[in-house]
């Protein structure tokens, strides 16, 4: 069965997921980070894709010593299984994904990426073949499901995005509004990709929720069942 889709990510008021240059921006406060670090805690995987990591070096790891301790009693693994999806196999084998924190990385792969890549990045993680040029992300959440993945946290970035909410594949999105503006037309914004044309096509939401936390305000919608 495939996982239940929580997409997670720090916007700002205008709408911005970083910078012009892509670089890391702090926009969550410290309570909306101990939120992230819970949601982590409560996930059994977590996923972003390989524009996030090469901009950012994310570990992905679960920092807080109390939701690790809480995971291992629960009969968990400390960390849950860290995912990123890349197409050419472009993930740094040195990156802190692989150096900080324990437990399964799982890279998804497209069938044409090279395979003197692959095979380094075998030599530190579980590399999965799903789709022939691009991953396929129906591909990659099936075969999460087979692993015993039920629920998944989707991080970023806004490439990633727009193919998890253009192709309906995901029942949540918690998006953290923060009280700044970013700007710039070449700064990520939440979702990018190359954007619906038609009304039809728009992927529709159910708000559920709005709570402050910090300066700024958690939105949480459900995808509205057509
Ligand atoms: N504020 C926040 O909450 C977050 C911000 N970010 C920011 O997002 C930016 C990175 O975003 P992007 O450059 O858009 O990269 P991304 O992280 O969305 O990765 C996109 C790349 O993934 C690969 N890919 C393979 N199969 C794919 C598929 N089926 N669909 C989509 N992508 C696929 C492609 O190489 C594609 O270029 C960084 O600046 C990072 O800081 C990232 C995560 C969260
Ligand atoms: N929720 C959230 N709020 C922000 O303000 C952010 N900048 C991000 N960024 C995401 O978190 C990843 C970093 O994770 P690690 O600290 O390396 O574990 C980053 O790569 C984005 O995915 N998120």
């Amino acid at each position: 069965m495939r996982p239940y889709v929580i997409i997670n990510a720090a916007m700002s008021a205008d709408g911005k997921i970083s910078t012009k240059e892509h670089r890391q921006t702090k926009i969550s406060g410290d309570q909306d980070f101990a939120r992230v670090d819970r949601l982590r805690a409560d996930c059994d995987a977590v996923m972003v894709g390989i524009g996030t990591i090469l901009a950012d070096d994310s570990s992905l790891r679960l920092k807080n010593p109390d939701l690790i301790a809480e995971r291992t009693a629960a009969g968990k693994t400390e960390q849950p299984m860290r995912v990123v999806i890349d197409s050419r196999a472009r993930m740094p084998p040195d990156g802190d994904m692989f150096k900080k924190g324990t437990g399964q990385r799982v890279i998804f792969v497209a069938e044409t990426a090279p395979p003197d890549r692959v095979a380094a990045l075998a030599e530190k993680a579980t590399v999965i073949s799903a789709g022939t040029d691009k991953v396929d992300l129906t591909l990659v959440l099936d075969k999460l499901g087979e692993m015993g993945v039920k629920k998944l946290m989707v991080e970023g970035g806004a490439t990633l995005l727009w193919s998890f909410t253009s192709q309906k594949l995901f029942d949540e999105i918690r998006i953290y509004v923060g009280a700044l503006i970013i700007g710039g037309t070449d700064a990520p914004t939440f979702v990018d990709g190359s954007g619906f044309t038609r009304a039809e096509g728009f992927t529709r939401l159910a708000l559920k929720n709005v709570e402050k936390i910090d300066d700024g305000l958690l939105i949480t919608w459900h995808k509205k069942e057509e």
